[in-house]
């Protein structure tokens, strides 16, 4: 892994955005894999000030979404597929029919999962996936769990994600109890990943990532088995590099 580290916040989301631009430079038809929740709005923003600079295109790009809450309306302004349009997609060039979400109201989940797995692996895979880390450890809405699983499927939210994602509803009974996501098998598959990681109150969970055992307890853990994972970051954390 690298980390790299962050004074502020702004600094950290025109890194991470350049980074995924230089992606899309380097690849016009490059395969991005997403993210939602408050981590990526900042670096979404950048990538949209570069476009409208007239200094990237999306045109051939193709992306993947982590996740998406199952049963809440796609119109929902808090849908994962709402949150994209609004941050990122509706403000670049992007052809509509290359963006993916996996579909949280089909009628076969298990049906939608394969069919969404599927679509990746037509595409190769995924050039940079985007992460953010829930405070338990979570990448996607892989929650921590004795086992984990390998393609896209259902899982019930923690207790603890509900609580944390409260803020995007009105109330808690709002936030849906299920999601779809990809899995680790899905998310490791990808030729590189950037983790993305805000706020003092996540430097724990962070270091338990980094330095930590490789456990299915903390989801984001496994990433220390993939060859390229670049974390940014504004925590102050270290990465141990030897057994010292
Ligand atoms: O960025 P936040 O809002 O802290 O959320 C943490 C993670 O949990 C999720 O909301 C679940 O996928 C991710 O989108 C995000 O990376």
């Amino acid at each position: 892994m690298i980390l790299h580290k962050f004074k502020n916040q702004a600094d950290l989301d025109r890194a991470a955005a350049d980074l995924f631009i230089s992606v899309v430079r380097s690849k016009p038809n490059a395969v991005l894999g997403m993210a939602t929740g408050g981590t990526p709005v900042g670096l979404y923003q950048e990538i949209v000030k570069t476009y409208k600079q007239g200094l990237v295109s999306f045109k051939e790009v193709t992306t993947f979404n982590l996740d998406e809450y199952v049963g809440l309306p796609v119109s929902h302004p808090e849908s994962y597929r709402s949150f994209m349009q609004r941050n990122l997609f509706d403000h670049i060039d992007i052809a509509p029919e290359n963006t993916h979400v996996p579909n949280g109201n089909a009628d076969d989940i298990d049906g939608e999962g394969r069919r969404y797995d599927e679509a990746i692996y037509q595409q190769g895979s995924v050039d940079m996936q985007l992460l953010g880390i829930g405070g338990n450890g979570h990448i996607g809405f892989n929650e921590p769990d004795d086992e984990l699983s390998r393609f896209t499927h259902k899982v019930t939210l923690k207790e603890s994600t509900r609580e944390a994602n409260k803020r995007f509803f009105n109330s808690i009974d709002e936030v849906p109890t299920h999601a779809i996501t990809m899995g680790m098998g899905s998310i490791l598959h990808a030729k590189a990943i950037l983790l993305v990681v805000k706020g003092q109150e996540k430097a724990e969970i962070l270091d338990r990532t980094l330095n930590g055992p490789i456990t299915t307890q903390v989801p984001a853990s496994l990433l220390q088995t993939h060859p390229r994972v670049i974390v940014m970051t504004d925590c102050d954390v270290t990465y141990k590099v030897s057994h010292s």
